[in-house]
């Protein structure tokens, strides 16, 4: 396999907290069209950092270059967070579901779009007059919904209310949602938080299609083992803002650092499949 271009090289991130040093001087590089795990102990930095990467967080220190593939470099921390999402197409999911639940599904994927449409509105008031400009933007963001809806095996779902649905669909259709702005690097935020195992295993099938398919470089954040063993083809491990070890998912696992770090310095057992969460 060739080596992948690197996307994303975040270089000596450090965020304080006033005396809190929740990221410390990390250094990672994520790989274009390929699925990178972040895995650490709780409150060792990991959605920090995502908050570093997607504006909503500004860094203390450190770089975070993007090397967008028809934008060229772009310096995520000196973006906003709308420009992250909107410019840089840097999309995440939140730990917690953070769907509209009474809109249904299909709305829910349209308001994702609100940063085509409002430029397609000229930020005027041809939107409510429905311009042609505009009615076109509309079309292209429902088109592009259902398509997402489909390939997500959701269409059947499109005019439920989304809050009304299970627990790991409303995961899905956040997915989906992000993907409705077309990024080109999506961030998940533990995507199985609360998943039973089939659904997990639901997952995988869905992070490994997004990547192997449709060529999406993805950075996931997860402490179930079971989805981020299977699915990652590189992972960083954080603990205390710092990272101590990375590499592919059979050598973190075997890694003294990782399991010390997961387990305490008494165990020798191995990181795997849920136990470390
Ligand atoms: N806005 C903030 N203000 C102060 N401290 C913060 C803030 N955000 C995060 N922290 C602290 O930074 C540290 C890292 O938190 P973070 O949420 O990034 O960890 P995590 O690895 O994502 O944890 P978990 O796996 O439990 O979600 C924690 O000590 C947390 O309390």
């Amino acid at each position: 396999m060739n080596t992948p271009a690197t996307l994303l090289s975040v270089r000596n991130l450090t965020m304080r907290f006033g005396g809190l040093t929740a990221i410390d001087d990390l250094s990672l590089e994520v790989p274009a069209g390929r699925i990178t795990g972040i895995i650490g102990p709780n409150g060792a930095g990991k959605t920090t950092l995502f908050n570093c990467l997607t504006g909503f967080y500004k860094p203390t220190t450190g770089t975070l270059r993007l090397a967008h593939p028809t934008r060229g470099e772009m310096r995520l921390e000196a973006l906003p967070s709308h420009r992250v999402a909107r410019d840089a197409q840097v999309v995440r999911t939140f730990q917690n579901i953070r769907l509209f639940p009474k809109m249904t599904v299909l709305e829910n994927l349209i308001v994702a779009q609100h940063n085509v449409l409002q430029r397609a509105s000229k930020f005027s008031i041809a939107g409510l007059f429905k311009l042609p400009g505009y009615r076109q933007a509309e079309q292209q963001a429902i088109e592009r919904a259902a398509m997402w809806l489909a390939r997500l095996k959701l269409t059947h779902l499109a005019d439920d209310a989304a809050g009304d649905l299970p627990y790991g669909i409303q995961r899905r259709i956040e997915i989906a949602r992000a993907l409705c702005v077309d990024p080109v690097l999506l961030c998940l935020d533990e995507p199985a938080a609360g998943l039973n195992p089939r659904e997990s295993a639901e997952l995988n099938e869905l992070l490994l299609y997004l990547c192997g398919e449709m060529g999406i470089a993805i950075l996931l954040i997860e402490h179930d083992m079971s989805v981020v063993m299977n699915v990652s083809d590189h992972i960083g491990v954080i603990s205390y803002g710092r990272k101590i070890a990375e590499g592919t998912p059979a050598q973190v696992k075997h890694d003294p650092q990782v399991i010390k770090a997961y387990l305490g310095e008494d165990e020798e057992e191995e990181v795997t499949g849920g136990a470390a969460a």
